[in-house]
C-alpha cells in the first residue's frame, strides 16, 4: 500500500462544495470527510448528486465552489503533479473498451504507460483476473462476450491494476458508481462480498459506494451518508438504518411516496 502523506486527517475532504448544471445546482455546500480504513455508503434519491460527488472527489469533475482536499492538500488543476493519494474510480456501466480484450482492458494503463515488458502485464492481469474471482482464460475474450457481473468483476480489476515498481501507482480509494445495478440477488451478494474482501485483503485502503440497492447498503456500509437537495441530509450506521427516527432517513428506506422526501 501507498504510505499516506498525512495519517492524522481524513484522506478526502469536501469543504462547501457546491456544482450546477445548466443553470440548476445540483450540489448546495456539501461537507464530507472520508477517511482512512473506512467503508462508507452514499445514498439518497435519483439525481440527488451522488456520483458527480464521486466524480469531484475522482478529480474527473470541479467544483464549481468549495475545496477539494486530498491528504490535507487542494487537489489541484495540474493532478499529474500532485498525486498524494491514489484514486480509482469503478464506473456504473464498467466502461470498458468494446473492441479490446478483456486483457487489453484490464492492463490499459500500464500497456499505454509503464515500461514493464507485455509478459509481465500480462501475468499481472492473471493475478488480478484470479483476485476478482474470474477464471485466468477470461483474458482473451472480449467484453461483449461476458455477462453483466463478469463485465463489473473485470472493471474492479481494472481499479485495482498497479504497477509494482511504482508505489505511487497503488490505489489507496476505491469509488464504486452503483457496483451491483442490474444484477440478481446473488450476484449482488457476490460483489458486495468482493468489495469487502478487496478491502480486507489490502487491495485498497478505504472505499465509497453509491448505491441505491438496500442489500449493498447494509453489506459494504460502516457509514453511511444520506444526500438530498445537494447537502448531506443525514450520517449514521447500519443498524442507524432501523433505528433512525429522521423522518427523510424513515422514508428513503421504507420507500414510501408520502413523506419531506419530494
Ligand atoms: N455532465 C452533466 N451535464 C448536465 N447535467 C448533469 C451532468 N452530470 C449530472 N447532471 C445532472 O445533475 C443531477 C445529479 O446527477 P447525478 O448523476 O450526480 O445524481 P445521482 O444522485 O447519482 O442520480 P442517480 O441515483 O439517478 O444515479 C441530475 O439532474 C443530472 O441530470
Amino acid at each position: 500500500m501507498n504510505t499516506p502523506v498525512s495519517t492524522g486527517g481524513p484522506l478526502v475532504e469536501l469543504r462547501g462544495v457546491t456544482k450546477s448544471f445548466n443553470g440548476q445546482r445540483v450540489l448546495d455546500g456539501v461537507d464530507l470527510k472520508i477517511y482512512h480504513g473506512e467503508a462508507l455508503v452514499i445514498v439518497g434519491p435519483s439525481g440527488t448528486g451522488k456520483s458527480t460527488v464521486l466524480r469531484i472527489v475522482s478529480g474527473l469533475l470541479d467544483p464549481d465552489e468549495g475545496e477539494v482536499l486530498v491528504s490535507g492538500q487542494p487537489l489541484q488543476v495540474n493532478r499529474a503533479l500532485a498525486k498524494p493519494v491514489q484514486i480509482s474510480m469503478v464506473f456504473q456501466q464498467a466502461a470498458l473498451f468494446d473492441s479490446l480484450t478483456v486483457k487489453e482492458n484490464v492492463g490499459f494503463l500500464l500497456y499505454e504507460h509503464s515500461k514493464l515488458p507485455r509478459e509481465k502485464i500480462a501475468e499481472l492481469v492473471r493475478q488480478k483476473l484470479e483476485l476478482v474471482g474470474l477464471h485466468p482464460e477470461i483474458a482473451e475474450q472480449m467484453p461483449a462476450e461476458l455477462s453483466g457481473g463478469q463485465r463489473k468483476r473485470v472493471s474492479f480489476a481494472r481499479a485495482i491494476m498497479e504497477d509494482p515498481g511504482n508505489p505511487d501507482d497503488d490505489p489507496q480509494l476505491l469509488l464504486y458508481d452503483e457496483p451491483t445495478a442490474g444484477l440478481d440477488p446473488i450476484a449482488s451478494t457476490v460483489i458486495e462480498n468482493l468489495i469487502r474482501q478487496l478491502k480486507d485483503q489490502g487491495s485498497c485502503d478505504s472505499y465509497v459506494v453509491v448505491t441505491h440497492q438496500e442489500s449493498t447498503i447494509r453489506h459494504t456500509a460502516d457509514r453511511i451518508l444520506m444526500i438530498y437537495q445537494g447537502k448531506v441530509r443525514w450520517e449514521g450506521t447500519v443498524p442507524e438504518i432501523d433505528t433512525c427516527q429522521d423522518p427523510y432517513v424513515r422514508q428513503f428506506f421504507d420507500g414510501r411516496t408520502d413523506g419531506p422526501i419530494q
